[in-house]
């Protein structure tokens, strides 16, 4: 008998603002942060194996099979709560990859809850964030699937609410290395933390603008394009650049301008994840 099979979505995050407090003794920097979910995403089946073997059947071209974070995320569920099953694994993959979308993350807090329901463990969302948070500073808040306020390097996490707006997001065709970005000298990193709550409006810059937007011309270009019709901002350490629209249908005009010469999707933001939707359509 073939094991039941379970499809879960793993949706992409914008940031709708990110800015870069200081950098702690570690190397890594403080932010301030909110997240965002889209409608738009992959989407992963899961099917229980008994031996308990760890299977992605759908190859990467660029990331090996034990160096995937859904493998890594399986991995270590498994290893944490003793679990003697195993999984069979396959992606459909529409989100890029380094492009400041958090395909990766996604992916890895998917797997962390398609798991966590298939296998029974009945862990908790603070268990399960925490272990999250060993494998990417941005997998928690997708194990939370509520758009948030994030500080610390992105794990300290309160719910927030902002408006649903339908977003174009240009993908333009080159990687940026998040590594690269915090080490330029460039870089602003003494931003004062915002100490009132809600976030005051008008808190929407994105530290990382300048610095990516002056090593990468391919982002520039897509910045200036974008900017001719709405407010043009750059998510995570890039390369995405997207903006808010009113409507679908007015997301869909510029967006049919401007996908002549470049990449890029149309996709509802909302403030509750499509994976946690459907998770909670499954009990
Ligand atoms: C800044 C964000 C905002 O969403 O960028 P995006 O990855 O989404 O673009 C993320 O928190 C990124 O988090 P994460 O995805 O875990 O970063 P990694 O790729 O592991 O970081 C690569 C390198 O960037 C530097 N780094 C990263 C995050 C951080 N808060 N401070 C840092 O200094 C460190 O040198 C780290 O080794
Ligand atoms: N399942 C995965 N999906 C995407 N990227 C992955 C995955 N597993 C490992 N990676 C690695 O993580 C890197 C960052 O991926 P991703 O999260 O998509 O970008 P970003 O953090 O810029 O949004 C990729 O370039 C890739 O090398």
């Amino acid at each position: 008998m073939t094991a039941p099979r379970l499809t879960l979505p793993s949706p992409a995050k914008l940031n709708l603002m990110l800015h870069i407090l200081g950098r702690r003794e570690d190397g890594y920097h403080e932010l301030q942060t909110i997240f965002q979910f889209l409608d738009y995403g992959d989407e992963i089946t899961f099917a229980v194996r008994d031996d308990g073997v760890i299977r992605l059947h759908t190859e990467f071209a660029d990331v090996p099979h034990d160096s995937n974070l859904i493998v890594k995320a399986a991995k270590k569920l498994q290893e944490q709560s003793g679990c003697s099953l195993g999984i069979d694994i396959w992606i459909e993959k529409i989100l890029p990859m380094g492009g400041g979308i958090g395909g990766g993350s996604s992916n890895a807090a998917t797997t962390l809850l398609g798991l966590n329901h298939l296998w029974q463990l009945g862990w908790d969302e603070d268990r399960l964030a925490a272990l999250g948070l060993t494998l990417g500073a941005d997998v928690p808040v997708f194990v939370r699937g509520h758009a948030a306020f994030a500080e610390g390097v992105g794990e300290k996490l309160t719910p927030v609410e902002p408006e649903e707006p339908w977003y174009l997001v240009l993908v333009p065709q080159v990687s940026v290395s998040t590594a690269e970005i915090f080490s330029d000298p460039l870089l602003t990193r003494n931003t004062p933390p915002i100490k009132v709550r809600p976030v005051p409006k008008g808190n929407s810059r994105n530290d990382c603008l300048p610095v990516v937007a002056r090593r990468y011309p391919e982002v520039r270009n897509a910045l200036n394009l974008l900017g001719k019709f709405t407010e043009a901002k750059l998510t995570g350490t890039g390369s995405c650049v997207f903006g808010g629209f009113p409507s679908k249908a007015e997301a869909d005009k510029v967006s049919a301008l401007l996908t002549e010469t470049l990449t890029g999707f149309v996709a509802k933001g909302s403030n509750v994840s499509m994976l946690h939707r459907k998770l909670q359509s499954l009990l």
